[in-house]
């Protein structure tokens, strides 16, 4: 799970570090050996031109005959392995075995680094040859990809059965492979991924033309030829068809599904991504009606220390509170955290068990108040400023989420149906969640409320509250919301989820679905 944080990124960098001194003592040492290898073929070739000058006298010589022998036994035994070990192996040996502290990404890494930059590339609708020159939004962020990088991404997009973005990677490496003087990757390999894909996608005229390129540069490939049949029988088809009045089921121009959601959930995935993408969505008149204000609660602390309130939605109520957390406050928690960070886990709605999810992905790890004052501390201020008791809370989540880290839309509160969570708890329902921001996130990563139009942008030592159950206990499903996928930066959050028991005087019950 190298790819869901960014502290784990930074491993890989020293990976890259040693990686480095690998390859420069592997060219000295390689170096040395060709200097040996040089050497050997000039005492052969000295001897050779020796022998060929008259071959019977120095073969009468017996120091000669016997140094014959020798070179072409033991002497090219040792050149032989002179030739074939190299320390190579060694060395690889060395930086890929031996070493416990180094960490390598692995298949699934790879795939998992692959999948986020595509949910970037769709949820911020990012143009594939601008993200391909290292651009992001107009500022450059990157190096550039190489024919071979773009190769890569579609090739991992095929092996998840994502021909959409399969399409789109092959036709960019396409591209760059006609720039590129140092190929960094076949074209014949792009066409017969780039075909296939095609016809997947439904265009199965472009599939075959770009089928006979491929037999173009390269008659024998083992596929093309068999391909070219197939898909000329498929075009055909339904050519006939068409002829008969028979619509065809096989559209002719590529209609390349944008979303793979079932139709219920489009609303919603397309208000997610528009608020993710910084789209306003909310009414001037309803933005009118929030409110900024200097906070107290009537507690000492902040009666000398106001906090800046902000109101942003009313029903249900949403505030964000600002210059919260101090940072060193914020360092602390960050360094308590990192060493424990571990991939986060959602419940299972129906078992209650915790599993991993690729819904959500981030790095998470829980801080108890005993073990560091900041960490009591940061609890017993958010007690005084929402009046709730911290003693039936859960422990404070740190969560870092890294480039394309996300937590799709979701409710923080446990349904009716999912009888068993929080059920080992015995504290009741999630009545309230406090989010503490302690990164500011360079783009990206906003937390959005898509059934009420709101996004909040983290800031640097703000928190953002909410109730997510009425005051009759019933959830209230306007709180659903969702961590936006990290474009740039790394995204740092901290939560307390506050639970029902012990509130009973402080939150007075209703009987009505209100706040
Ligand atoms: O990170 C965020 O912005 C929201 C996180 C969240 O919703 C959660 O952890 O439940
Ligand atoms: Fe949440």
């Amino acid at each position: 799970d190298v790819f869901t944080a960014l502290v784990d990124l930074q491993k890989l960098l020293h990976t890259e570090g040693e990686i480095i001194k690998t390859l420069e003592q592997y060219l000295k040492v390689e170096e040395q050996r060709l200097q040996k290898v040089r050497q050997l073929r000039e005492d052969y070739g000295q001897m050779y031109q020796l022998a060929s000058q008259d071959v019977d006298s120095f073969l009468a010589n017996p120091v000669n005959a016997y140094l014959l022998v020798k070179r072409l036994s033991s002497d090219w035994k040792n050149a032989e392995s002179l030739m074939l070990g190299g320390e190579g192996k060694n060395l690889i040996e060395n930086i890929t075995r031996k070493r416990e502290d180094l960490k390598f990404p692995d298949n699934e890494d790879l795939n998992g680094a692959a999948v986020a930059l595509l949910r970037l590339q769709d949820t911020y609708k990012l143009d594939t040859s601008n993200l391909a020159k290292g651009y992001i939004r107009g500022a450059k962020h990157s190096s550039e990809l190489t024919a071979g990088d773009c190769f890569e991404l579609g090739r991992q997009s095929y092996n998840n059965g994502d021909f959409y973005h399969t399409v789109l990677w092959m036709q960019e490496a396409l591209e760059r492979n006609e720039d590129e003087i140092e190929k960094t990757i076949d074209k014949a390999v792009i066409l017969d991924y780039l075909s296939f894909s095609t016809y997947m996608q439904g265009n199965t005229k472009h599939a075959l033309k770009l089928t006979n390129e491929l037999i173009e540069i390269d008659p024998d490939h083992p596929r093309a030829r068999s391909n070219k049949v197939y898909f000329e029988n498929a075009l055909y088809t339904t050519e006939e068809k068409k002829k008969r009045g028979d619509d065809g089921d096989v559209p002719v121009e590529a209609t390349y599904a944008e979303n793979k959601q079932p139709v219920s959930e489009v609303p919603e995935r397309e208000k997610y991504e528009m608020l993710c993408r910084g789209e306003k969505l909310m009414s001037e008149t309803e933005e009118s009606k929030l409110k900024c204000h200097y906070f107290t609660n009537n507690h000492p602390y902040f009666l000398l220390q106001p906090l800046k309130e902000e109101e942003v939605f009313l029903k249900p109520r949403i505030v964000m509170y600002h210059d919260v957390l101090s940072n060193k406050e914020i360092e602390v928690v960050k360094i308590l955290a990192a060493p424990r960070l571990k991939r986060a886990t959602v419940q299972n709605s129906v078992s209650g068990e915790l599993e991993t999810a690729n819904y959500r992905i981030s790095k998470s790890a829980w801080l108890t108040n005993q073990e560091h004052d900041v960490v009591a501390r940061i609890s017993q201020r958010i007690e005084d400023l929402t009046g709730l008791t911290m003693s039936t809370a859960e422990e404070l989540q740190v969560v870092n989420y890294g480039i394309g880290g996300h937590y799709e839309p979701h409710f923080d509160f446990a349904r009716r149906e999912e009888i068993n969570a929080f059920k080992s708890l015995g504290t009741g329902n999630r009545i309230a969640t406090w989010l503490n921001y302690m990164s500011d996130v360079e783009a990206g990563g906003a937390t959005v409320f898509p059934h009420i139009n709101v996004a909040v942008w983290p800031k640097k030592g703000s928190a953002a509250f909410w109730y997510n159950l009425f005051k009759n206990g019933e959830g209230d499903m306007l709180t659903r919301h969702a961590a936006c996928p990290v474009l740039a930066g790394s995204k740092w959050v901290s939560n307390k989820w506050i639970h029902e028991r012990g509130q009973e005087f402080r939150r007075k019950c209703g009987l009505k679905f209100s706040d």
